[in-house]
């Protein structure tokens, strides 16, 4: 058993190929963005944090290969090549991020004459690599405010039982994950009675993947039907729901995976705090709300079938979204590597952190 979703050493890079996880632990080779889009589009590498850091180590690794005598050859490249990557999945706003901040990095390259091109290529590519390092280091803050938070709650040495959705640990980041990084934390705090989680149709990330990583990690946890939650929470005494996000709106309205909408409406009947996990680079402020978010719809044989087993009658009709959107109103807290705002907050504090995004290293 392997955590390791992304391996990458001096411009070699595999990522894990989590549709045979898992019944097989595979690594693919990425030799260049090409390799990189089709395993983001094909769902082999996923998870928003995931897919940006694979999706810009795989230009990492084709322009490492390269010469260029002409620096404002190596932007056009890196302009041309970033905006192909983002068009692999729309709705996580990740890469989108990544390709925004390394689009204005070369351009400050470029246009700084101290800077020859080789200076440049390696400057461009050591601030790709630096994405791994601190993707974990952002989860590990995550998961310590997330369980803070939820702590906050509960009477003192109270152990808690949370339920999750889908996958957000290592298999969806650089390790460590978002909202399971938060159980982490709680488990490693003993403060975790339990780690209730969904199975996730159609993909299994629930089923399939952190089922993978909490037994893994043995870390205690009960695997349920998505059609399970509302029952779960009428009988287990839930004490908090923690998902991820694949893009929060600047009014805190949170796309993830479809079927997080109607676990948040649950949780609301049940008056259980839902908090939505990710770091600053989920939240974009360029969309006012989540009726601006593009939901991804997968194909219908992600629906029919199960490893090429059918499972559904041929000729049936099929609609299969990806994601859907929680409203503001219905999330208690979202956290981040730089703690837990409401909803409401974003707003306030956009300038504050966009500041704070600002002044971090080019990625
Ligand atoms: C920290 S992963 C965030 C997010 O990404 C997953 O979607 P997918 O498996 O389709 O890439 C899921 O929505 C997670 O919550």
């Amino acid at each position: 058993m392997t955590l390791q979703a992304i391996k990458y050493e001096n411009g070699t890079l595999e990522v894990l190929d989590q549709l045979l996880l898992p019944k097989e632990s595979k690594y693919i080779p990425i030799l260049g963005v090409e390799d990189g889009w089709k395993v983001i589009n094909k769902m082999q590498v996923r998870g928003a944090p995931a897919i940006a850091i694979v999706g810009c180590l795989s230009l990492a690794v084709e322009i490492s290969k390269e010469e260029f005598e002409k620096k404002k050859a190596l932007r056009r490249e890196v302009e041309g090549k970033l905006n192909y990557l983002i068009s692999a999945r729309p709705t996580a706003v990740n890469m989108k991020q990544a390709a925004d901040h390394l689009i204005s990095y070369i351009n400050s390259l470029d246009n700084d004459e101290s800077v020859s091109a080789q200076e440049m290529q390696a400057r461009f590519v050591a601030a790709i690599e630096a994405m791994l390092e601190k993707d974990i280091s952002d989860n590990r803050s995550i998961g310590e405010f997330g369980a803070k938070a939820i702590l906050n709650n509960v009477t003192d040495g109270e152990q808690v039982r949370i339920l999750t959705h889908c996958n957000t640990g290592s298999l969806a980041t650089a390790y460590f994950g978002t909202a399971l990084g938060v159980v982490r934390c709680l488990h490693s705090a003993s403060r975790l009675e339990n780690c209730y989680f969904t199975e996730t149709r159609p993909y299994n990330q629930g089923a399939r993947l952190t089922a993978y990583e909490l037994v893994h990690d043995k870390i205690p946890s009960t695997l349920v039907c998505d059609s399970t939650v509302a029952y779960l929470m009428k009988t287990a005494q839930i004490n908090a729901v923690v998902v991820g996000a694949d893009r929060v709106a600047a009014n805190g309205d949170t796309a993830n995976k479809i079927g997080t909408y109607q676990i948040a409406v649950v949780a609301k009947h049940h008056e259980v705090p839902f908090y939505v996990a990710a770091p600053l680079t989920s939240i974009d402020f360029n969309v006012n709300t989540g009726d601006n978010i593009v939901i991804e719809e997968r194909p219908q044989v992600e629906m029919t079938h199960i490893n090429n087993i059918r499972i559904a009658s041929p000729g049936v009709t099929c609609w299969n979204p990806a994601f859907d959107v929680t409203p503001a109103r219905l999330i208690t807290g979202i956290i981040t590597e730089k703690g837990v705002f409401r909803p409401s907050e974003l707003s306030t504090l956009q300038s504050q952190l966009q500041d704070h995004k600002n002044s971090l290293p080019q990625l």
